[in-house]
């Protein structure tokens, strides 16, 4: 193991990302009473070119007036590519209120993309006086993303979590789908005229996950675009978890409860793990470095295993 210790993410819960573009006020007060545990108000791609000087200054006003009780508050800004995102950034931090939390970056490519905007972010809290620093968040969802992702995840100290966009990264890619994440109907492995189902988002997940825990970023899975198959959200969310992300976006408010209650660790799976530390605790007590849990062993990876549930149980639980 590498001398330096992996550092800890942000110690807040982030099991769903509630997406709702900044036109549309109307549902901001929805937004505000749900059960996200962040909330993305969007000025990017869900608002239209000529809406976009008014979703800012809605924004900025919802920021101050809507009763965000304890959610983490993002604002997603436009791509470095646009004419929109400089001005996304120095309108909404100029004249927002303190309880704005987040930044996120779409379309992220490399370390100075983050760079630049955390220079703009820098310059215009030290002119305002702002003394609650706004962290960011980015999004990998273009080729140029995934292939600098590790850079990406070490980039600033500003830099809170990193998000999967499936629907910009499958077109970045060159891949042939419209789907937003879950299964492709075309990527299977076939054997004896049966067809295996495989996935397409695993390795750039994987890619991800890795970059996040090698520099303190929370892993996030993206927009699954069918908001009516709540099989397919439950099953791409429990894939995510499984490997190590700890939440995942929702663009309909119906797709909320179905991110929480993946990523929050099952009664059964807490208590099995606590049996696990007691397990363990019990064994090193008497100077053996292994126990047999259930018929299988455990030792102190176990441990550091069983601490990662325990741990995402308390902080749920403290929110
Ligand atoms: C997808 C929607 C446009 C659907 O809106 P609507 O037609 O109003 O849906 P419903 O009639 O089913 O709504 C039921 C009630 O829920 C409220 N509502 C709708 N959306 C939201 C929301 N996001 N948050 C809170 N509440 C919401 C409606 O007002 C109804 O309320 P009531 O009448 O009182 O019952 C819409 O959901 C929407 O705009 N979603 C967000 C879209 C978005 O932000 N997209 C950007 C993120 S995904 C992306 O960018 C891709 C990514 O970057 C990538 O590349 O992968
Ligand atoms: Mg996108």
């Amino acid at each position: 193991m590498s001398f330096r210790v992996q550092p800890a993410p942000p110690a807040r819960p982030n099991r769903c990302q509630l997406f709702g573009p900044g036109s549309r006020p109307a549902i901001f007060e929805k937004m505000a009473a749900s059960e996200a545990d962040v909330i993305n108000l969007d000025l990017e791609d869900a608002v239209a070119p000529d809406d976009k000087a008014q979703a800012r200054k809605n924004i900025v006003e919802a920021v101050g007036d809507v009763d965000w009780g304890d959610k983490t508050l993002s604002v997603r800004i436009n791509g470095l590519d646009t004419s929109y995102w400089y001005r996304d950034v120095t309108e909404v931090l100029e004249n927002c209120s303190d309880r704005i939390d987040l930044l996120m970056i779409p379309k992220v490519g490399n370390a100075s993309d983050v760079y630049a905007v955390d220079a703009l972010v820098t310059a215009v809290e030290r002119a305002k006086g702002r003394t609650k620093p706004i962290g960011l968040e980015v999004i990998i969802e273009t080729a140029a993303g995934i292939a600098h992702v590790e850079e990406i995840a070490a980039s600033s100290p500003r830099l809170q979590a990193m998000s999967l966009g499936a629907a910009d990264f499958a077109a970045s890619m060159g891949m042939q789908t419209t789907g937003i994440g879950g299964t492709q109907e075309n990527y299977y492995m076939a054997r004896h005229g049966q067809k295996y189902w495989s996935d397409p988002w695993h390795w750039a997940q994987t890619a991800i996950v890795a970059a996040c825990r090698t520099h303190g970023v929370l892993p996030v899975d993206g927009p699954f675009g069918d908001f009516s198959d709540d099989e397919g959200f439950r099953a791409q969310a429990l894939r995510s978890a499984t490997l190590g992300m700890v939440g995942k976006w929702a663009i309909h408010p119906k797709q909320v409860a179905l991110a929480n209650e993946v990523f929050t660790p099952t009664e059964e799976a807490v208590a099995e793990a606590r049996e696990i530390l007691a397990a363990m605790d019990e064994a090193q007590r008497t100077g053996s470095g292994a126990a047999v849990y259930k018929g299988r062993l455990v030792d102190i990876a176990s441990v550091r295993q069983a601490e990662v549930i325990v741990k995402q149980a308390e902080l749920i639980a403290g929110r």
